[in-house]
């Protein structure tokens, strides 16, 4: 290992833009089928070679995040046994639907195996379901469990607004409250989406089975869902994951960034950000 090295890695935010929930498994893992895009907005870590494990979390969606072993980016150091200092940058929201700890937990991974120069990556199952896509870190379809994830090849360009209200939600207890476990798959075989505007109808299509038991246990989401929906030109919404971060489509990149503007205005409490998802 270079001990000089210093390795700076962005943790893109996840998004589920769809999330069909098709069984359960008896373990009590659900089965899923669901196209994860990621965003140009995300956490910042910086790991480099140390005398012992540290880990410092700063940013502005520092608060509350664990600083200790449990963190996923520390969890995720382990897997390698060399020793890290950790620095991570929050700008996620956690428990939120966006996948925050996967991603950075999938981004130390990948810093640790450029510094130690192991390019055989380590099984991440133990990190958490959605810990194998975050690896891919672009447009995939995700099922089983998470572990199987198959890249989408030429993806539209698609523009969002990410918004949150402020409110944690609960993965375990999201998927609990689901009433009905077997809903049907995403087509067998996804279309080949010629505009940005044929991939936003074929995505009003499908769904994501999580968000009526999220806005059950949350109602916020349903506020941030109502107030997504009568931005300027968007196009279609929706709730990311379990929740509680929930997603408006747009066609460009101004138009985003128009109705972010707009948003935040309305809502200066609220975390919203205007990004492209790929
Ligand atoms: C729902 C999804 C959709 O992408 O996203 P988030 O809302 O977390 O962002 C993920 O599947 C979450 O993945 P992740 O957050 O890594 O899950 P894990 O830590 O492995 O599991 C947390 C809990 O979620 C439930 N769980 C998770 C994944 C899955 N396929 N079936 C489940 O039932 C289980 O109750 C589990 O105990
Ligand atoms: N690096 C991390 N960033 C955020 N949360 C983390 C991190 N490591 C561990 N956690 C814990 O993981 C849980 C889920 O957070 P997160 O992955 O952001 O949510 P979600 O799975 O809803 O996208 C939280 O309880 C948080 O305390």
């Amino acid at each position: 290992m270079n001990e000089m090295q210093i390795t700076k890695i962005f943790a893109p935010a996840k998004v589920n833009l769809t999330l069909h929930v098709t069984g359960q498994r008896k373990d009590g893992y659900h089965l899923l089928d669901s196209l994860v895009v990621f965003a140009d907005v995300g956490d910042r870590i910086t790991v480099r070679p140390n005398d012992a494990n540290r880990l410092e979390v700063i940013g502005p969606k520092a608060a509350g995040v664990p600083t200790d072993g449990s963190n996923l980016v520390c969890k995720a150091a382990d897997l390698f046994g060399v020793p890290v200092h950790i620095t991570l940058s929050k700008h996620l929201p956690a428990m939120a639907g966006i996948g925050g700890g996967s991603s950075d937990a999938a981004a130390t991974v990948l810093a640790l195996a450029e510094l130690t120069g192991d390019a055989r990556l380590p099984d991440v199952t133990t990190l958490g379901a959605d810990v194998r896509v975050c690896l891919m870190r672009q447009a995939s379809r995700m099922r089983g469990i998470g572990e199987d994830v198959s890249p989408i090849e030429a993806m539209p360009p698609l523009f969002a607004v990410l918004a949150n209200t402020g409110v944690e939600v609960s993965t375990p207890s999201v998927f609990k409250a689901l009433e009905c476990k077997n809903n049907p798959p995403m087509p067998k075989k996804l279309p080949r989406w010629k505009t940005t505007a044929a991939f936003i109808n074929w995505l009003a299509t499908q769904r994501n089975d999580l968000e009526a038991p999220a806005i059950k246990g949350t109602p916020q989401i349903a506020d941030t869902l109502e107030a997504l929906n009568a931005l300027p030109d968007v196009r279609l919404v929706r709730m990311s994951g379990s929740g509680a971060t929930c997603f408006a489509l747009f066609e460009t990149r101004e138009q985003a960034e128009r109705a972010a503007a707009v948003l935040r205005d309305e809502q200066p409490n609220w975390w919203v950000e205007a990004c492209q998802l790929s």
